[in-house]
C-alpha cells in the first residue's frame, strides 16, 4: 500500500551542534558543559568527547551538497550557545556568528528550510559554574541569547526551536548524572526543569515582542506508555510512568500548571520548586508547533519495590543498537494522544530514527534494520496525518552519524556513514532510500 504524504510536508533530518561541529577550542568557541563533563574520564565510551566529532564546522558547505543531494525540504540542527556568546552572556564572538550565518545561507542557497533549535543541551561551562539550569538567572541570560540569535538570523530563520528535550536536560543531567553536568539530584532536575520551562517562555516572550515573521516551538522526547495488564496497579502504573517521561513537560507547556498527581509523587522524596507569580503564564505562552521526538514505546507494570512503583518490562521483539524496542504503532498512538489531549496544534517529528550496527563492505552500507524502521514509522505518520493529525513534517535522527552522548560514536544514526578516521561521509542505503521516499512524497 502507498502512504502519501501532503503537498508541503516538510521532510528533513536532524543534527545537534555538540555531536557534530567539532572544532571545540577554535574561533573564540567557548566551554560547553559538554566539553568538560567529555572530558572528564569514566563519562562517556572510551573516553570519547566532540572536540573534532564530524569536524561539519570546516565541512559545513559538503554536508549542506549532501543534503541538497538527498532532496530535504527542511534541515534541523542546533546553535552552540558557547559558539556565539563565550561566556553565555554578554560578548558576542563574530567569528561563532559568522558560522550560523554561512551555514543558514548556504541551505538557502540550496533551497532548504532551516529549522534551529537554541539549545541542545551545550549550556556554556561559564554559566554552569555560576549553578547553570539549578540557578534561575539562566532564564535570563537565555532570554538574552535568543533575542540575539533572533536578531541576528531571524530575518533567514521562520523556524525556532527554544529547547531540545527538557526532560533529558533536566533528569539525564541533574538526576541521572549521565549527561553534563553529571548531577545526581531529583531537586536538583525538578528545579532545572523549571528553569528550563521558564526560559523557554522568556525567549517566546522576546520572540513575539520582536514582531518576527516566523513560527516558535519547543521539542520534547515523548514516550507513550503501555499498562502490561488491564490491573488497577498496571494502569496506575503507566499513568506514573506517562507523568513522569510526559505530562510533567507537556502540562505546563499547554496547560499552564503541573499534573497533581505527580507533583504528590516527587514530593514524597524530593523538592518541588517554588514556582513564582508570573511563571505558569510565561511558561505556557501560546506557541506554533511541537516538536516530538519519538524513538520508542515503555511497557509498565506495578512493582512497589521499583522507582515510582513502576517496572519497566521488556517485550519480545526487535530492538535497536540502543537496546530501544522497535514500536511504531507508538508513534500513531501518540500523535492521536497529543492532538487529543493537547489541541489540535501543528505538530513535527523533530527525530526519529535508530542506531543499528552499520557494517562497510566495499564501501556500500546495507543498513535494511534502519530502512525498515524508518518506513514503519513513516507509514504510521501516514495514518495520523489521515486520522487528522496536523503532522507538518519529519525530521529522521541523524542526518550523520555522530558524538552519542555518553555512548560516544560507538551508536550509529546516520543516514550517512562517518568513517571517523578520515571523516569520509558514504551514502548508507537507507540515505538512497530516503531520497526516493522524499522525492515521491511517499512510501511504498
Ligand atoms: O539518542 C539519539 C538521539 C540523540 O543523539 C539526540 O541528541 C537527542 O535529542 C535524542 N533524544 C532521544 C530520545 N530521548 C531519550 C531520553 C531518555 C533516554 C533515551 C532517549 C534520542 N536522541
Amino acid at each position: 500500500m502507498v502512504h502519501k504524504f501532503p503537498d508541503d510536508f516538510v521532510w528533513g533530518t536532524a543534527t545537534a551542534a555538540y555531536q557534530i561541529e567539532g572544532a571545540a577550542n577554535e574561533d573564540g568557541r567557548g566551554e560547553s558543559i559538554w566539553d568538560r563533563f567529555s572530558h572528564i574520564p569514566g563519562n562517556v565510551w572510551n573516553n570519547q568527547n566532540g572536540d573534532v566529532a564530524c569536524d561539519h564546522y570546516h565541512r559545513y558547505k559538503e554536508d549542506v551538497q549532501i543534503l541538497k543531494e538527498m532532496g530535504v525540504k527542511g534541515y534541523r540542527f542546533s546553535i552552540s550557545w558557547p559558539r556565539v556568546i563565550p561566556d553565555g552572556t554578554g560578548k558576542i564572538n563574530q567569528k561563532g556568528v559568522d558560522f550560523y550565518n554561512n551555514l543558514i545561507d548556504e541551505l538557502l542557497r540550496q533551497g532548504i528550510q532551516p529549522f534551529v533549535t537554541l539549545y541542545h543541551w551545550d549550556l556554556p561551562q561559564a554559566l554552569q559554574d555560576r549553578g547553570g539550569w539549578t540557578n534561575r538567572d539562566t532564564t535570563d541570560y537565555f532570554a538574552e541569547y535568543a533575542q540575539q540569535m533572533f536578531k541576528q538570523y531571524g530575518d533567514r530563520v521562520k523556524h525556532w526551536i527554544t529547547h531540545n528535550e527538557p526532560w533529558c536536560t533536566s533528569f539525564l543531567g541533574h538526576a541521572i548524572g549521565v549527561h553534563a553536568p553529571g548531577l545526581k539530584d531529583f531537586s536538583a532536575a525538578l528545579l532545572a526543569a523549571h528553569n528550563v520551562l521558564l526560559s523557554h517562555g522568556k525567549a517566546v516572550e522576546v520572540f513575539r515582542q520582536m514582531g518576527l515573521d516566523g513560527k516558535i516551538g519547543i521539542t520534547l522526547n515523548l514516550t507513550p506508555s503501555y499498562p502490561a495488564s488491564n490491573s488497577a496497579d498496571d494502569l496506575q502504573a503507566a499513568t506514573i510512568s506517562d507523568g513522569f517521561s510526559n505530562r510533567w513537560f507537556l502540562d505546563p507547556v499547554f496547560k499552564g500548571q503541573y499534573p497533581d498527581d505527580m507533583v504528590k509523587v516527587f514530593g514524597t522524596f524530593a523538592k518541588i520548586p517554588e514556582i513564582q507569580e508570573s511563571d505558569m503564564k510565561l511558561i505556557s505562552s501560546n506557541i506554533d508547533f511541537l516538536g516530538i521526538n519519538y524513538y520508542s514505546r515503555s511497557l509498565v507494570k506495578h512493582n512497589p519495590d521499583a522507582q515510582f512503583g513502576v517496572e519497566t518490562l521488556k517485550p519480545e521483539g526487535q530492538y535497536t543498537d540502543m537496546d530501544w524496542e522497535v514500536y511504531p504503532q507508538g508513534l500513531y498512538d501518540l500523535l492521536l494522544r497529543i492532538k487529543k489531549d493537547y489541541g489540535d496544534i501543528d505538530l513535527y517529528i523533530t527525530e526519529n530514527g535508530a542506531a543499528f550496527k552499520d557494517v562497510v563492505e566495499n564501501d556500500q552500507i546495507d543498513d535494511i534494520d534502519r530502512l525498515n524502521y524508518l518506513k514503519k514509522h513513516f507509514e504510521k505518520a501516514a495514518e495520523a496525518i489521515r486520522d487528522g493529525v496536523k503532522l507538518k513534517g519529519y525530521f529522521v535522527w541523524s542526518l550523520m552519524d555522530n558524538f552519542e552522548w555518553a555512548f560516544g560514536y560507538s551508536k550509529r544514526f546516520g543516514l550517512i556513514y562517518v568513517d571517523y578516521e578520515t571523516q569520509r561521509r558514504l551514502w548508507k542505503k537507507s540515505a538512497r532510500w530516503y531520497k526516493d521516499v522524499i522525492a515521491n512524497n511517499s512510501v511504498d
